[in-house]
């Protein structure tokens, strides 16, 4: 068996921590010969609940948890970590836009941006789930200076594992036969869902997915709208958000940055914008990416029609704002 890694999960209290814990312990993210242990973090107030999910994960005697830590502490949370997923934050109500969320979360992500830097292994990799995910991870990476920029992303998988979801129902056929859907910019209500890349595995090849549906008025119209509020549709419904479907995204993305991502295969994550594709440098944009030996690097030079330009500009915009704002509250 391979050394232990050693792996954070914040707000492992919560709704998406309760599915998270399990998923990770189970190892199907790190892999199934990989041991890890488990450096679960909440709040104070938190810490009677998260002794419970500590027992729990104990008592699913999983065969790859060697320990489970529990605590308040970031320090101790972070302390030598290989793995983070921050997913503590407050997540939004019926009627809120994510970027809503700026002023009571971005401060989290400035303290452990800074815990991180003091703790953490310098080779840590650092997912973002906590809303707004993009603006969080650009401020947390910001104060942990001494962890290279390369090493955060943020979470855009369960927009890209919803609209996999949508064209596979529609052409019905399985989900993995759906591959290369792009999401662009934002998580939230401006993301681009793009399908022009896209392919889908029909009477035996791969086609193109506008050829597969030949609906140009549904991909380029309800399908991005069902996508771009699905977070909202789910928050109506069991009037708490997405929990189940969060944690399983997460493991998605980060099982794509440590085991790599297949040939001929894109996924899409928030990464630190070089300007590619025109757009706005140092903002956390979702592209397409591919990975391999845990760095990602976005695919490049895809053809960009007028209309994904239009699109791709307004999310962009979006993420001006979100920073500008996110760098002022910083400073109070
Ligand atoms: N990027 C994405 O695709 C998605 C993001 N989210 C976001 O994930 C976040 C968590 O969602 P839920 O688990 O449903 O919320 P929740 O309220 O059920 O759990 C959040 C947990 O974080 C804890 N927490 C708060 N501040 C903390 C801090 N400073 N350090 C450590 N823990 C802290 C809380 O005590 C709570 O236990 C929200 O911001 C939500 O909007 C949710 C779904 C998808
Ligand atoms: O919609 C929300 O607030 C939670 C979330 O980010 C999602 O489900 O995509």
């Amino acid at each position: 068996m391979a050394e232990p890694v050693r792996v954070c999960i914040t707000g492992a209290a919560g709704q998406i921590g309760y599915s998270l814990v399990y998923m990770v312990g189970s190892g199907v993210v790190f892999g199934n010969d990989t041991p890890v242990i488990l450096h679960l973090l909440d709040i104070s107030p938190m810490m009677g609940v998260l002794n419970g999910v500590s027992m729990e994960v104990n008592d699913c005697a999983l065969p790859n948890v060697r320990d489970v830590v529990a605590t308040d502490d970031p320090a101790v949370a972070f302390k030598d970590i290989d793995a983070a997923f921050l997913v503590g934050a407050m997540p939004r109500k019926e009627g809120m836009e994510r970027k809503d969320l700026l002023a009571a979360n971005v401060k989290i992500f400035k303290a452990q941006g800074q815990a991180l830097d003091q703790h953490a292994k310098k080779s840590v990799k650092v997912l973002v789930v906590g809303n707004p995910a993009n603006t969080n991870a650009l401020i947390c990476a910001k104060y942990a200076p001494s962890i290279p920029r390369e090493n955060f992303s943020a979470m855009t998988r369960l927009d890209q594992n919803r609209a996999q979801t949508q064209i596979a129902g529609k052409l019905g056929i399985p989900v993995s036969d759906v591959k290369n859907v792009i999401i662009w910019g934002n998580h939230s209500s401006t993301q681009f869902p793009d399908l022009r890349h896209a392919t889908a595995h029909v009477n035996g090849q791969d086609v193109p997915v506008y050829d597969a549906i030949k609906d140009d008025a549904y991909l380029k119209g309800e399908f991005i709208t069902t996508v771009q509020k699905r977070g909202a549709a789910v928050i109506a419904a069991r009037k708490l958000s997405s929990a189940m479907s969060a944690a399983k995204a997460a493991c998605d993305h980060m099982k794509s940055i440590w085991q790599g991502t297949p040939e001929g295969h894109f996924v899409s994550m928030g990464v630190f914008s070089d300007g590619s594709y025109n757009t706005p440098e140092g903002v956390m944009y979702s592209f397409p990416v591919t990975i391999q030996d845990q760095k990602w690097s976005i695919v490049k030079d895809l053809p960009i029609d007028d209309f994904a330009r239009e699109k791709m500009d307004i999310t962009a915009k979006e993420l001006c704002e979100e920073r500008d704002d996110a760098i002022s509250a910083c400073q109070d």
